[in-house]
Protein backbone atom coordinates (compact mmCIF):
# COMPACT_ATOMS: atom_id res chain seq x y z
CA UNK A 1 0.00 0.00 0.00
CA UNK A 2 0.94 3.50 -0.73
CA UNK A 3 0.83 5.91 2.13
CA UNK A 4 -0.72 9.09 0.64
CA UNK A 5 -0.96 10.97 4.49
CA UNK A 6 -0.54 10.03 7.85
CA UNK A 7 -1.26 12.69 11.01
CA UNK A 8 -0.47 11.91 14.50
CA UNK A 9 -4.47 11.28 16.76
CA UNK A 10 -4.99 10.58 20.13
CA UNK A 11 -1.29 9.09 21.01
CA UNK A 12 -1.65 6.68 17.80
CA UNK A 13 -1.77 7.68 13.93
CA UNK A 14 -4.39 8.24 11.02
CA UNK A 15 -3.60 7.45 7.81
CA UNK A 16 -4.36 7.21 4.45
CA UNK A 17 -3.54 4.78 2.15
CA UNK A 18 -3.64 4.22 -1.90
CA UNK A 19 -3.35 0.47 -3.26
CA UNK A 20 -4.08 -1.90 -6.47
CA UNK A 21 -7.28 -4.44 -6.04
CA UNK A 22 -6.78 -7.27 -8.43
CA UNK A 23 -10.65 -7.51 -6.98
CA UNK A 24 -12.14 -4.60 -8.17
CA UNK A 25 -9.29 -3.82 -10.78
CA UNK A 26 -8.20 -0.65 -9.97
CA UNK A 27 -7.13 1.89 -7.69
CA UNK A 28 -8.70 2.13 -4.14
CA UNK A 29 -8.42 4.63 -0.59
CA UNK A 30 -8.68 3.40 2.55
CA UNK A 31 -8.39 5.63 6.03
CA UNK A 32 -6.52 3.44 8.60
CA UNK A 33 -6.02 4.50 12.22
CA UNK A 34 -3.36 2.66 14.56
CA UNK A 35 -4.15 2.59 18.14
CA UNK A 36 -1.11 3.61 20.82
CA UNK A 37 -1.07 0.19 21.35
CA UNK A 38 0.01 -1.23 18.37
CA UNK A 39 3.50 0.48 18.98
CA UNK A 40 4.04 -2.42 21.48
CA UNK A 41 2.14 -5.40 19.85
CA UNK A 42 -0.30 -6.54 17.01
CA UNK A 43 -3.79 -5.31 18.10
CA UNK A 44 -7.57 -6.40 16.69
CA UNK A 45 -9.00 -4.12 13.56
CA UNK A 46 -12.68 -3.18 13.48
CA UNK A 47 -13.76 -2.61 9.97
CA UNK A 48 -16.07 0.37 9.45
CA UNK A 49 -18.24 0.51 6.14
CA UNK A 50 -19.78 3.75 5.08
CA UNK A 51 -23.17 4.77 3.69
CA UNK A 52 -24.24 6.29 0.28
CA UNK A 53 -22.19 8.67 -1.48
CA UNK A 54 -19.10 8.63 1.27
CA UNK A 55 -15.53 7.94 0.51
CA UNK A 56 -13.13 6.36 3.04
CA UNK A 57 -13.10 9.93 4.72
CA UNK A 58 -16.31 11.13 5.90
CA UNK A 59 -16.33 8.58 9.21
CA UNK A 60 -12.56 9.02 9.37
CA UNK A 61 -13.33 13.12 9.87
CA UNK A 62 -16.80 12.67 11.27
CA UNK A 63 -17.23 9.93 13.45
CA UNK A 64 -15.00 10.28 16.15
CA UNK A 65 -13.88 6.62 16.76
CA UNK A 66 -10.45 7.52 17.23
CA UNK A 67 -10.45 9.02 20.41
CA UNK A 68 -12.37 5.89 21.74
CA UNK A 69 -10.49 3.08 19.68
CA UNK A 70 -7.18 4.94 21.63
CA UNK A 71 -8.61 4.19 24.24
CA UNK A 72 -9.68 0.27 24.02
CA UNK A 73 -6.22 -0.62 21.70
CA UNK A 74 -8.44 -1.19 18.54
CA UNK A 75 -7.53 -0.18 15.07
CA UNK A 76 -9.91 0.66 12.85
CA UNK A 77 -10.28 0.00 9.16
CA UNK A 78 -12.06 2.74 6.87
CA UNK A 79 -12.54 1.36 3.51
CA UNK A 80 -14.44 3.31 0.45
CA UNK A 81 -17.87 2.43 -0.63
CA UNK A 82 -16.94 1.96 -4.44
CA UNK A 83 -14.29 1.51 -6.95
CA UNK A 84 -14.14 4.62 -8.74
CA UNK A 85 -12.33 6.37 -11.69
CA UNK A 86 -13.01 7.82 -15.34
CA UNK A 87 -12.91 4.34 -16.23
CA UNK A 88 -15.73 2.71 -14.11
CA UNK A 89 -19.01 2.71 -14.27
CA UNK A 90 -20.73 5.24 -13.02
CA UNK A 91 -24.97 6.48 -12.18
CA UNK A 92 -26.21 9.93 -12.11
CA UNK A 93 -28.21 8.97 -9.04
CA UNK A 94 -26.39 9.34 -5.58
CA UNK A 95 -27.60 5.81 -4.96
CA UNK A 96 -26.43 3.98 -7.27
CA UNK A 97 -22.69 3.43 -9.01
CA UNK A 98 -19.73 5.24 -7.60
CA UNK A 99 -20.29 5.72 -3.81
CA UNK A 100 -22.76 3.16 -4.08
CA UNK A 101 -21.69 -0.18 -4.38
CA UNK A 102 -23.82 -1.72 -2.08
CA UNK A 103 -21.22 -4.54 -0.91
CA UNK A 104 -21.93 -7.32 -3.40
CA UNK A 105 -20.21 -8.89 -6.25
CA UNK A 106 -22.07 -7.33 -9.77
CA UNK A 107 -22.65 -9.51 -12.14
CA UNK A 108 -24.35 -7.43 -14.56
CA UNK A 109 -23.13 -4.75 -16.91
CA UNK A 110 -21.78 -2.46 -17.11
CA UNK A 111 -20.94 -3.22 -13.18
CA UNK A 112 -19.63 -6.50 -12.81
CA UNK A 113 -16.31 -5.42 -14.08
CA UNK A 114 -15.17 -3.35 -10.71
CA UNK A 115 -17.72 -3.24 -8.74
CA UNK A 116 -16.96 -6.43 -6.18
CA UNK A 117 -17.10 -4.61 -3.10
CA UNK A 118 -18.08 -7.78 -1.42
CA UNK A 119 -14.91 -9.57 -2.33
CA UNK A 120 -13.04 -6.60 -1.38
CA UNK A 121 -14.23 -6.81 1.91
CA UNK A 122 -13.81 -10.24 2.91
CA UNK A 123 -10.75 -10.82 1.00
CA UNK A 124 -8.23 -8.99 -0.64
CA UNK A 125 -8.20 -6.08 1.91
CA UNK A 126 -8.24 -7.85 4.95
CA UNK A 127 -5.40 -10.53 3.51
CA UNK A 128 -3.60 -6.98 2.35
CA UNK A 129 -3.81 -5.76 5.81
CA UNK A 130 -2.67 -8.62 7.76
CA UNK A 131 0.35 -8.56 5.75
CA UNK A 132 1.47 -4.79 6.27
CA UNK A 133 0.18 -3.81 9.31
CA UNK A 134 0.50 -4.68 13.23
CA UNK A 135 -2.87 -6.32 13.50
CA UNK A 136 -3.60 -9.80 15.53
CA UNK A 137 -6.24 -11.21 13.31
CA UNK A 138 -9.42 -10.40 15.47
CA UNK A 139 -11.65 -8.66 13.03
CA UNK A 140 -14.63 -6.88 14.02
CA UNK A 141 -17.21 -5.04 11.70
CA UNK A 142 -19.69 -2.20 12.36
CA UNK A 143 -21.04 0.70 9.75
CA UNK A 144 -23.64 3.23 8.97
CA UNK A 145 -26.39 2.88 6.74
CA UNK A 146 -25.47 1.24 3.62
CA UNK A 147 -22.63 0.24 5.21
CA UNK A 148 -24.73 -1.17 8.05
CA UNK A 149 -25.74 -3.22 5.63
CA UNK A 150 -22.73 -4.38 4.59
CA UNK A 151 -21.62 -4.24 7.94
CA UNK A 152 -24.36 -7.22 8.83
CA UNK A 153 -24.61 -9.08 5.81
CA UNK A 154 -20.78 -9.53 5.83
CA UNK A 155 -20.48 -10.80 8.92
CA UNK A 156 -23.54 -13.46 9.00
CA UNK A 157 -22.06 -14.88 5.90
CA UNK A 158 -18.55 -15.15 7.48
CA UNK A 159 -18.62 -15.56 11.14
CA UNK A 160 -15.00 -17.37 11.13
CA UNK A 161 -13.68 -14.31 10.36
CA UNK A 162 -15.39 -11.34 11.95
CA UNK A 163 -15.68 -11.84 15.78
CA UNK A 164 -18.18 -9.05 16.54
CA UNK A 165 -21.09 -7.30 14.46
CA UNK A 166 -22.86 -3.89 15.20
CA UNK A 167 -24.65 -1.00 13.45
CA UNK A 168 -26.08 2.14 12.82
CA UNK A 169 -29.35 2.68 11.54
CA UNK A 170 -28.12 -0.35 8.74
CA UNK A 171 -30.35 -0.93 6.11
CA UNK A 172 -31.78 -4.06 7.38
CA UNK A 173 -34.01 -5.75 4.26
CA UNK A 174 -32.73 -4.32 1.36
CA UNK A 175 -35.04 -6.65 -1.01
CA UNK A 176 -37.78 -5.01 0.41
CA UNK A 177 -36.25 -1.64 0.22
CA UNK A 178 -36.08 1.27 -2.33
CA UNK A 179 -32.50 1.44 -0.90
CA UNK A 180 -31.88 -2.21 -2.22
CA UNK A 181 -34.50 -3.52 -5.00
CA UNK A 182 -32.98 -0.83 -7.54
CA UNK A 183 -29.46 -1.38 -6.67
CA UNK A 184 -29.65 -5.29 -6.84
CA UNK A 185 -31.92 -4.97 -9.63
CA UNK A 186 -29.03 -3.58 -11.19
CA UNK A 187 -26.00 -5.00 -9.78
CA UNK A 188 -27.35 -9.05 -9.58
CA UNK A 189 -30.04 -8.84 -11.98
CA UNK A 190 -33.98 -9.44 -11.57
CA UNK A 191 -33.90 -13.19 -10.56
CA UNK A 192 -34.38 -12.50 -6.81
CA UNK A 193 -32.97 -15.73 -5.50
CA UNK A 194 -29.56 -13.79 -6.36
CA UNK A 195 -29.97 -11.22 -3.83
CA UNK A 196 -30.99 -13.71 -0.66
CA UNK A 197 -27.50 -13.70 0.04
CA UNK A 198 -26.91 -9.28 0.50
CA UNK A 199 -29.88 -8.72 2.66
CA UNK A 200 -29.67 -9.09 6.53
CA UNK A 201 -33.25 -10.02 7.88
CA UNK A 202 -33.20 -12.90 5.26
CA UNK A 203 -29.50 -14.03 6.35
CA UNK A 204 -30.21 -14.25 9.95
CA UNK A 205 -33.36 -15.93 9.31
CA UNK A 206 -31.68 -18.93 7.58
CA UNK A 207 -28.89 -18.52 9.22
CA UNK A 208 -28.98 -16.98 12.50
CA UNK A 209 -25.48 -15.26 14.33
CA UNK A 210 -24.16 -17.21 17.39
CA UNK A 211 -22.63 -13.87 19.12
CA UNK A 212 -25.03 -10.73 19.82
CA UNK A 213 -25.42 -8.07 17.70
CA UNK A 214 -25.59 -3.92 18.78
CA UNK A 215 -27.41 -1.89 16.45
CA UNK A 216 -28.85 1.83 17.15
CA UNK A 217 -31.12 3.45 15.11
CA UNK A 218 -32.31 6.72 15.38
CA UNK A 219 -36.44 7.28 16.39
CA UNK A 220 -36.62 10.53 14.14
CA UNK A 221 -34.61 9.15 11.12
CA UNK A 222 -35.29 10.39 7.96
CA UNK A 223 -34.76 7.46 5.83
CA UNK A 224 -36.65 5.05 8.65
CA UNK A 225 -38.73 3.97 5.52
CA UNK A 226 -36.44 2.80 3.65
CA UNK A 227 -34.33 1.33 6.17
CA UNK A 228 -37.09 -0.85 7.73
CA UNK A 229 -35.70 -1.05 11.50
CA UNK A 230 -39.27 -3.13 12.42
CA UNK A 231 -38.30 -6.01 10.45
CA UNK A 232 -34.73 -6.92 11.77
CA UNK A 233 -36.52 -6.25 15.92
CA UNK A 234 -39.40 -8.21 14.54
CA UNK A 235 -37.35 -11.26 13.71
CA UNK A 236 -34.37 -11.01 16.60
CA UNK A 237 -37.28 -11.45 18.43
CA UNK A 238 -38.90 -14.09 16.71
CA UNK A 239 -35.36 -15.93 16.53
CA UNK A 240 -34.44 -14.93 20.54
CA UNK A 241 -31.61 -13.70 19.23
CA UNK A 242 -29.31 -12.38 21.34
CA UNK A 243 -28.25 -8.59 21.11
CA UNK A 244 -29.60 -4.84 21.62
CA UNK A 245 -31.26 -2.31 19.38
CA UNK A 246 -32.06 0.74 20.46
CA UNK A 247 -34.04 3.27 18.98
CA UNK A 248 -32.69 6.66 19.90
CA UNK A 249 -34.75 9.60 20.62
CA UNK A 250 -34.43 12.54 18.53
CA UNK A 251 -31.89 11.05 16.38
CA UNK A 252 -31.59 11.49 12.58
CA UNK A 253 -29.25 9.81 9.98
CA UNK A 254 -26.55 12.46 10.37
CA UNK A 255 -23.06 11.68 11.74
CA UNK A 256 -24.17 13.62 14.69
CA UNK A 257 -25.95 10.21 15.90
CA UNK A 258 -23.24 8.36 14.78
CA UNK A 259 -20.89 10.14 16.68
CA UNK A 260 -23.42 10.04 19.24
CA UNK A 261 -22.88 6.10 20.28
CA UNK A 262 -19.91 5.64 18.68
CA UNK A 263 -18.61 5.06 21.99
CA UNK A 264 -20.61 2.22 22.71
CA UNK A 265 -19.89 0.88 19.85
CA UNK A 266 -16.34 0.49 19.68
CA UNK A 267 -16.58 -0.50 23.44
CA UNK A 268 -18.89 -3.24 22.63
CA UNK A 269 -16.60 -4.87 19.60
CA UNK A 270 -13.34 -4.29 22.11
CA UNK A 271 -15.12 -6.38 24.35
CA UNK A 272 -15.71 -9.51 22.25
CA UNK A 273 -12.30 -9.16 20.45
CA UNK A 274 -10.51 -8.98 23.40
CA UNK A 275 -12.44 -11.97 24.64
CA UNK A 276 -12.26 -14.14 21.67
N1 LIG B 1 -27.81 12.46 -0.84
C1 LIG B 1 -28.90 11.85 -0.19
C2 LIG B 1 -28.53 10.95 0.99
C3 LIG B 1 -27.07 10.91 1.33
C4 LIG B 1 -26.83 10.48 2.76
O1 LIG B 1 -27.54 10.81 3.67
N2 LIG B 1 -25.77 9.68 2.91
C5 LIG B 1 -25.46 9.18 4.22
C6 LIG B 1 -25.56 7.71 4.20
S1 LIG B 1 -27.19 7.24 3.69
C7 LIG B 1 -27.13 5.53 3.52
O2 LIG B 1 -26.25 4.86 3.17
C8 LIG B 1 -24.07 9.64 4.58
O3 LIG B 1 -23.36 8.99 5.33
N3 LIG B 1 -23.67 10.80 4.04
C9 LIG B 1 -22.33 11.33 4.21
C10 LIG B 1 -22.16 12.30 5.34
O4 LIG B 1 -20.99 12.71 5.57
O5 LIG B 1 -23.14 12.66 6.04
C11 LIG B 1 -29.81 12.93 0.30
O6 LIG B 1 -29.26 14.01 0.54
O7 LIG B 1 -30.99 12.65 0.47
Amino acid sequence: MELVSQNRCFGGTQSVYRHRSEICDGEMTLGLFLPPQAANGPVPLLWYLSGLTCTHENAMIKAGLQRHAAEHGLAVVFPDTSPRGEGVADDQAYDLGQGAGFYVNATQRPWARHFRMYDYIVTELPTLLMEEQPLNGQHGITGHSMGGHGALTIAFRNPELFRSVSAFAPIVNPTRSDWGRKQFSAYLGDDEAHWVDYDACLLLAERGWAGDILIDQGATDQFLDLLRPEAMANLMAERRQAGVMRMQAGYDHSYYFVASFGEDHVRWHAERLKAA
